[in-house]
């Protein structure tokens, strides 16, 4: 058995997290440890965040992110913030600089104790995405589900935030579409060589929007911070809204996003701990952490 590990469970407005403590290790934790997890009633999760020793001048940490199918994802919003509440609490610092596979995200802990994330900068290239094939205009593609005359989804804007998502615009109650069902068929669409993020969004005001998302390797969630930032991004870009909006996600949590005149999109929300615990990342075996004694 591999030396265990720190962890904590917490949530991101409802998005599972686990963190993962990897630092001072060569090892990482492996995609049979994560589904063996989320296996568990008491650890299931949608993200694991493991912090590593950092890999790059000027960074604090790498974070190797891993979602509940035990594939990898680039970016994680609210697993992020996760991250940065569980470092403030343990070193009383308020402002990280991270390395991720999709580069350096700046984060800060606010004194009320929202946590800011600056996911970087959005992508609307069709290879940036990707996409299958060539669409100039990423604002609008040709795609739909349900009957060919009258589809359930369809026309989304698609946007990297680090990673793939596309956003389907409903007039309708969000809950009224059948997400379940839909979001493995357009997660995995051919149009999608590395899979999707799959979001309904509906934009109630210039500056709020209700959205569920289908997540890549995770399914539904509670909430989904790229798909917050993603949406946003793409409501700006096609003229449904401004470009700080507050978003409603399906646990009833609220995420701010804003995309500010740099490009830069900065996701602000809570994050929450539940429990600490020690696992090991090759398994997945763990134990919860017994209080100290009164
Ligand atoms: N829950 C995450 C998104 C995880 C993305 C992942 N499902 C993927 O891209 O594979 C968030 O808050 O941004």
């Amino acid at each position: 058995m591999a030396r265990t590990a720190p962890f904590a469970k917490m949530n991101g407005i409802g998005n599972e997290i686990i963190v993962a403590d990897m630092r001072g290790r060569a090892d990482r934790v492996t995609p049979a440890a994560a589904l063996a997890l989320n296996a568990d009633a008491a650890t299931k999760f949608d993200q694991i965040m493991a912090i590593h020793d950092a890999r790059t001048p000027g960074t604090a940490f790498f974070i190797d992110i891993l979602n509940s199918d035990g594939t990898g994802a680039q970016a994680c919003g609210n697993g992020m913030r996760c991250v940065v509440q569980a470092l403030a609490a343990e070193t009383g610092q308020k402002t990280f600089a991270f390395e991720t596979v999709a580069g350096i995200l700046n984060a800060e802990e606010h004194a009320d104790g929202l946590i800011s994330v600056d996911m970087g900068t959005p992508r609307f290239g069709w290879q940036d995405i990707p996409l299958a094939e060539e669409f100039r205009d990423t604002r609008m593609i040709e795609l739909q589900v349900g009957p060919i005359d009258a589809p359930v989804l369809h026309s989304p804007s698609v946007v990297s935030m680090g990673n793939p998502h596309a956003i389907f615009w409903v007039d309708r109650d969000i809950w009224s579409y059948e997400l379940d069902r839909f979001g493995p068929l357009l997660e995995n669409h051919p149009i999608f060589p590395e899979r999707a993020n799959i979001t309904i969004a509906r934009v109630t005001s210039p500056e709020t929007m209700v959205i569920r998302t289908w997540e890549r390797g995770a399914g539904l969630t509670k909430a989904c911070g790229t798909a917050a930032c993603a949406a946003v991004v793409a409501a700006a870009r096609t003229r449904r809204t401004g470009r700080s909006v507050s978003l409603v996600t399906p646990g009833g949590g609220s995420l701010h996003v804003e995309w500010r005149g740099d490009d830069h999109v900065i996701l602000t929300g809570a994050a929450e701990w539940e429990f600490s615990g020690s696992f090991d990342p090759a398994t997945g075996a763990w134990a919860r952490d017994t209080e100290s004694a009164a």
